[in-house]
C-alpha cells in the first residue's frame, strides 16, 4: 500500500491545462491553479507555486507546449524559431536547477525532425506526457537504490523538500523513506525547516507527518545540536544540478549539513534523477546560484522581522563539493567515486 495517498499531485495535466499544486499554500490549504498559458506557467514556477528541480522541468514540459500550441504559422522554421523563443522564455524562470532546461531542451531535440508544425506540436505534448509518467518510475528506481543505503530502524535527517510534490511523486531523497514505510521498515526522519522559505517546516514535515512517517522538525541552527546529541544514521538530501565531477548545488544550508555530517561521521547522499546532472559542466564553480528576493530573508509572511533597507543576502542554493558527498544516489545506480566516467558511460547508454 503506497503511503502517498494523502499527498496531492504537484502536477495534472487535463490534456489541455495544467493544473498546479499550490506549494506556497501548503500545509493549511490544498489548492490547485490552473495554468492556461505557457506565462501562467512560467509565473508558478518564479512564485515557487510549483517548485523541486524534477517538478518544475516537467512543469515547464507542459508550458513549452501551451505555449506553441498557439503560435499560428504552418511554416516548419518560423515555428521552430518561436517555439526556441519560448523555450528561452521558460528556462530563464529559474537558472541553477538545470532539470528545468533539461526537459524544455529534450522536447525541442525529440520534434525537431517533424515535417509539419502540427506534427511537431503533437509531438511536444506528448513527450511532455511521456516525461511525468516516466518520472514517478525513476523516483522509485532513486528510492530502492537509496534504501539499500539504509536499514529497519534508521534514522535520517534531511533538508528542504525532495519530496513526492517536488516530483511526479514519491521525491528523491523522500523517496526511500515512503518506501520504507510501504516495506513495513521502522524508519523515521528529522527535517530543517529550511530557512528563508521553509520547504522542510511546510512542505516536508508536512509530507510525512500525512504518510505516517515519524518526522521530527527543527531549526536549521539545531543540527549540531542534533548530530552531537541524537543517533542519525545519514542524511540525505535532493539537488538541483550535479556537475560532472559530483559538485552538487542544492537548496541553501545543504553545504554546512554536509561539513557537520564530516565532522560527525555520517553518511551524507545525495538522491537525484540523471535529469539532474549537467555533464557540460566541470565543477560547481560554474553553477549559476539563483539570487532571490530580499523579502523572503527580511519577512515572514506579511510579518517583518527585520528593520527596512537592511542589507541582505538570499542565494537560494549553495554547492556541496564532492569530496563531502558520500554517495550519489540515482536511477542508475549508486556512485561513490569517478563521477565524471560513470556519468558519460551512463549517458552514452541512453
Ligand atoms: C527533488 S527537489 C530538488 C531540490 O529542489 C529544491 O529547490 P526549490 O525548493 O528552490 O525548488 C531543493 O533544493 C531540493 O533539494
Amino acid at each position: 500500500m503506497t503511503t502517498l495517498q494523502q499527498i496531492p499531485e504537484s502536477l495534472q495535466w487535463n490534456g489541455e491545462t495544467l493544473n498546479i499544486l499550490d506549494q506556497t499554500k501548503l500545509p493549511l490549504e490544498i489548492v490547485y491553479i490552473e495554468a492556461t498559458s505557457l506565462q501562467d506557467v512560467r509565473e508558478a514556477i518564479v512564485k515557487l507555486q510549483v517548485r523541486g528541480a524534477p517538478a518544475i522541468g516537467l512543469a515547464a514540459a507542459y508550458g513549452l507546449y501551451l505555449g506553441v500550441r498557439d503560435i499560428e504559422t504552418d511554416k516548419i522554421e518560423e515555428f521552430r524559431e518561436q517555439s526556441r523563443r519560448f523555450a528561452d522564455e521558460l528556462i530563464s524562470a529559474r537558472p541553477t536547477a538545470v532539470n528545468l532546461a533539461w526537459a524544455v531542451e529534450k522536447l525541442l531535440q525529440l520534434s525537431s525532425d517533424a515535417q509539419s508544425v502540427a506534427e511537431a506540436k503533437f509531438i511536444i505534448m506528448e513527450e511532455a506526457i511521456k516525461l511525468h509518467l516516466a518520472d514517478e518510475a525513476t523516483c522509485k528506481e532513486i528510492g530502492e537504490n537509496a534504501l539499500t543505503l539504509l536499514h529497519d530502524g534508521a534514522a535520517v535527517l534531511t533538508h528542504c523538500n525532495a519530496g513526492s510534490i517536488a516530483t511526479s511523486r514519491y521525491g528523491t531523497a523522500l523517496a526511500p523513506l515512503h518506501l520504507a514505510k510501504e516495506k513495513g521498515w521502522e524508519i523515521s526522519a528529522f527535517a530543517t525547516e529550511t530557512r528563508p522559505v521553509f520547504q522542510g517546516a511546510r512542505l516536508t514535515s508536512w509530507e510525512l507527518k500525512q504518510s505516517g512517517i515519524p518526522v521530527t522538525l527543527l531549526t536549521d541552527n539545531m543540527v549540531g545540536y542534533l548530530l552531537q546529541n541524537k543517533k542519525v544514521d545519514a542524511i540525505i538530501v535532493g539537488a538541483d544540478r550535479i556537475t560532472a565531477n559530483g559538485d552538487t548545488a542544492n537548496k541553501i544550508g545543504t553545504l554546512q549539513l554536509a561539513i557537520l555530517a564530516n565532522y560527525y561521521q555520517i553518511p551524507f547522499y545525495v538522491a537525484a534523477p540523471l535529469s539532474t546532472i549537467d555533464i557540460s559542466i566541470e565543477t560547481g564553480k560554474e553553477i549559476v546560484i539563483e539570487q532571490r528576493d530580499r523579502s523572503e530573508v527580511t519577512n515572514i509572511g506579511d510579518l517583518q522581522i527585520a528593520p527596512d533597507g537592511i542589507d541582505v543576502l538570499n542565494p537560494a542554493f549553495d554547492v556541496t563539493p564532492n569530496e563531502l558527498i558520500t554517495a550519489i544516489i540515482t536511477e542508475n545506480g549508486i556512485v561513490t567515486s569517478n563521477y565524471r566516467e560513470t556519468f558519460l558511460r551512463w549517458g552514452n547508454e541512453e
